[in-house]
């Protein structure tokens, strides 16, 4: 029998109130309902509508378990799904790229895309779950990322097998592909954000170092980029040999030698992000093993300055008994020592300690990620107590010294764009006798005003080297004249002690 118009038209009108007036009570019981009363009732109507669906789905997490890491799952889903949903999804989300020139977009939260592999269709969301504000207002909410797949039951298979491991692979491949790279940093500014997901603080990293620009003796610069490049090329022989993935750099040499110019370098090479961490913040050994988990791999872990960064050296030199070499600089050292921990402690200091940092550089928990180099860098090699510093931790030393005419050449080919030029004879003579920084080249081959060329650089150099040479010649002549005037004082002691001598042995005669 055909349904009358008007009694359709009723049952319509019927259904659409019905409707109205459910969705108006579920807005309501969502709006007031305990949390708690919410999830439970959502629980069973999840389940309920589970045994009845053909449908499966997966969720897969941005934080599991202890929270301590970002899941890398979630990770490779969300790089895969920005670099396939940015064509179909409707509502995207904008980041800034790679090299901050362009915009990349990917899926907003709630927004749903569709997948397709092997004929199969796979249904993406990016959801998120809100957990409410604990009491007094003291932590606000927590939301908990995931994204959601759902596909059907026939395909659970292939989907659970080859699909998800195709996603996750892809993803991880557009990461390192895209990946914006970060320079970390444990400022202690930070460290009321450190219930939330990281105790690390970052911006861009966009250091223009590279080791073509490195005033560096060839044969040392060869060196370096074929152990970087063997070691990030070396998953398999670390695994082989049964050893962490990471390795030691130790930095050493006196300032303005291109330490820290180097960790750009090797940044830049081997496409690493940097962890700069400032040891002196860290409150002790347990915060120092929680930002070490933090760190993900491929990517450079600094600790600069590590002789002035705590007093890891100071109670092996009582144990042993040795006296200061040189209490002048030691005194200086523990002055600029106190400064640095003030500012960055608020005078708190920093209780980590030297087995902490070895636990740190080489316990189990460095091994967690992966293809991570550990730099240190100093001014006073010596200091360093041998522990910290044996291979197998610090695998390999470079010192960093003062120009050679090799680093300049480099040098000038950069600032001036020169090859040769007449007066590279007379700085080549020069920069044997005399000690200069890359640093302190650099500065005199800038161009200084629009009129500069480089010729008056290159003269600016020449003076600065000519000066330097005046001064140690200076310096040499005054540790003559104070050698001297021992050497005399010493003589004439001697001879008043002879005068004396004789003078008693005289009036001591009958
Ligand atoms: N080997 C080098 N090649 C090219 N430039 C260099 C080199 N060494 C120093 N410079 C220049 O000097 C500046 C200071 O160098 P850098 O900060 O790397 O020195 P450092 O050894 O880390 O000093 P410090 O011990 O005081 O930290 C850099 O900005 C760079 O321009
Ligand atoms: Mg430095």
């Amino acid at each position: 029998m055909e349904m009358v118009p008007s009694t359709r038209a009723e049952m319509w009108t019927k259904m659409g109130s019905t409707l109205a007036s459910f969705m108006f009570i579920w807005a309501v019981f969502r709006q007031y309902c305990p949390y708690e009363l919410r999830r439970y009732f959502e629980k069973y109507a999840h389940a309920i509508m589970g045994y009845f669906s053909p449908y499966i789905k997966i969720s897969i997490h941005e934080f599991t378990g202890d929270r301590l890491k970002r899941s890398e799952a979630y990770v490779a889903v969300e790089a895969y799904l920005s670099a396939n949903s940015s064509k179909t999804a409707k509502r995207l989300k904008a980041e800034m790229g790679k090299d901050s020139t362009n915009l990349v977009l990917s899926m907003d939260e709630y927004e749903k895309v569709t997948d397709e592999f092997r004929g199969a269709k796979i249904w993406w969301v990016a959801s998120k779950t809100v957990s409410p504000s604990r009491p007094m207002g003291y932590y606000p909410e927590q939301e908990k990322r995931y994204y959601r797949l759902t596909f059907h039951k026939r395909y659970r298979e292939m989907i659970t097998g080859d699909y998800l491991e195709h996603v996750v692979k892809e993803g991880k491949e557009i990461r390192v592909r895209n990946r914006q790279r970060k320079l970390y940093t444990n400022s202690p500014g930070y460290k009321w954000l450190s219930y939330k997901q990281t105790m690390w603080s970052h911006i861009v990293f966009e250091h223009p170092a590279t080791f073509e620009t490195m005033a560096l003796e060839p044969s040392k610069k060869k060196e370096i980029i074929e152990d970087l490049v063997t070691f990030s090329q070396s998953r398999e022989f670390y695994s082989r040999i049964g050893k962490a993935w990471k390795r030691g750099y130790l930095l050493f040499g006196p300032p303005g030698t291109g330490k820290s110019t180097m960790i750009a370098a090797m940044a830049n090479l081997l496409n690493y992000d940097v962890y700069d961490l400032e040891l002196t913040a860290v409150k002790d050994n347990t915060e120092l093993r929680k930002l070490l988990i933090e760190t993900t791999s491929k990517s450079i872990i600094v600790i600069e300055d590590i002789d002035c960064s705590l007093d890891l050296t100071g109670q092996r030199k009582k144990k042993a008994g040795k006296a200061m070499v040189d209490e002048d600089k030691e005194k200086t050292e523990k002055e600029r020592r106190e400064v640095k921990e003030e500012s960055n402690n608020g005078g708190g200091g920093s209780r980590v300690t030297l087995s902490g940092l070895l636990n740190f550089i080489d316990g189990l928990w460095s091994a967690c990620g992966g293809e991570r180099l550990i730099v240190f860098t100093t001014n006073y090699v010596e200091k360093l107590d041998p522990a910290l510093i044996r291979r197998g931790r610090m695998d390999k030393h470079i010192e960093l010294s003062y120009c050679g005419f090799e680093g300049f050449k480099v040098l000038a080919k950069n600032y001036l764009k020169l090859d040769t030029h007449p007066l590279f004879d007379a700085i080549d003579g020069l920069m044997k006798e005399v000690n200069i920084t890359p640093a302190d080249v650099a500065e005199s081959l800038m161009l200084k005003s629009p009129l500069d060329n480089a010729e008056k650089c290159l003269w600016s150099l020449i003076h600065a080297l000519e000066e330097s040479e005046e001064e140690a010649a200076k310096k040499v002549a005054e540790q003559e004249e104070i050698s001297c005037k021992q050497i005399k004082d010493h003589d004439t002691t001697a001879m008043e002690d002879d005068v004396q001598h004789h003078e008693n042995n005289v009036s001591e005669k009958p």
